[in-house]
């Protein structure tokens, strides 16, 4: 049984810890989760499991740690889960646009023998695109579109009168280093997609706010010596519109290929 700590108790961390006590995430135990404040916690958990002091939360020692909290909170307790004798899982997987935080991230990975564990999350095909990088790739392009409602409280708030979208509007275009550090909160899936293939700076990615959409939908089109890939994903929004279902889904994928016998979709 491998125990998890989970960093954030929004969206993800909400659907992370059903999925484990409720047995969906393979053979793990969840230990603790740290929250802001624990006395805002509304929860059918244990309260116990809820921590919102860092140094107790790390105290309890965990083999994985999942940041579901947002950038700032990969690069405060990154360094430290590793350190600390976790591995790593980091959903908010923009904050490695940030080149130092990423080597250095890695190096310490490798000293501790413990590992960064980025997973699909609300995107798909990165096993295809990662072995296709063991060859050459063309080519990899990133366009992603969520409804208007998807965009409050970002960047695009502040430019656009989300109220009068009434056609699809092309909010961004330009390499995934900018995409992923600009919408840290919506566009982690660039930084996957660049970290799976040929990095931050020649993925391209086309971000949209499109009223014609109602999920969240994610298209990937890359090309190389291995064939090509045109791959769309359509993803059901949670309790947060910014981020799918899916990911959460995608975060107990990784636990159950950590902790079971069986290792599947790498
Ligand atoms: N890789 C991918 O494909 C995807 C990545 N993401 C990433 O996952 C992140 C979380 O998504 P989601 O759950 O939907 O977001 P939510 O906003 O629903 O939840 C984030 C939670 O993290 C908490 N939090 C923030 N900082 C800390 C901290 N230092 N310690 C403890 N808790 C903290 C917030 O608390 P408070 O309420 O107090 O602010 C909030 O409850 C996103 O910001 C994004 O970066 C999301 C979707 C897809
Ligand atoms: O869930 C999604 O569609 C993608 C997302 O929020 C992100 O990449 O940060």
């Amino acid at each position: 049984m491998l125990t998890v700590g989970i960093i954030g108790y929004g969206s993800i961390g909400r659907d992370v810890s059903n999925y484990i006590v409720t047995d969906r995430a393979g053979n793990v135990e969840l230990q603790a989760i740290l929250v802001r404040d624990r006395k805002q916690i509304a929860s059918h958990l244990p309260a116990p499991l809820f921590e919102d002091q860092a140094d107790r939360f790390f105290a309890r020692g965990f083999d994985i740690v999942v940041e579901a909290a947002g950038h700032n909170a990969v690069k405060q307790f990154a360094e430290r889960s590793l350190r600390g004798g976790s591995d790593f899982i980091a959903v908010s997987v923009g904050a490695f646009a940030d080149r130092e935080l990423y080597e250095k991230t890695l190096k310490i990975a490798a000293e501790t023998g413990k590992r960064l564990i980025i997973p699909s999350a609300s995107i798909g095909g990165l096993d295809r695109i990662a072995a296709a990088a063991v060859g050459t790739i063309e080519h990899v392009t990133l366009t992603s579109k969520k409804p208007p409602r998807a965009w409050y409280g970002t960047i695009v708030e502040q430019r656009i009168d989300l109220e009068q979208v009434t056609e699809p509007v092309c909010v961004f275009e330009g390499p995934a280093r900018e995409s992923a550090l600009l919408f840290p909160e919506s566009i982690n899936v660039s930084a996957a997609l660049s970290l799976a293939g040929i990095g931050f700076d020649k993925t391209s990615v086309r971000v949209f706010i499109d009223p014609t959409v109602s999920k969240n939908t994610h298209h990937i089109s890359a090309s190389g010596s291995f064939g090509e890939i045109q791959l769309e994903l359509s993803n059901i929004p949670s309790a947060n519109p910014k981020t799918g279902y899916i990911t959460a889904m995608s975060i107990a994928k990784v636990l159950k290929n950590l902790s079971t016998p069986l290792m599947i979709g790498l």
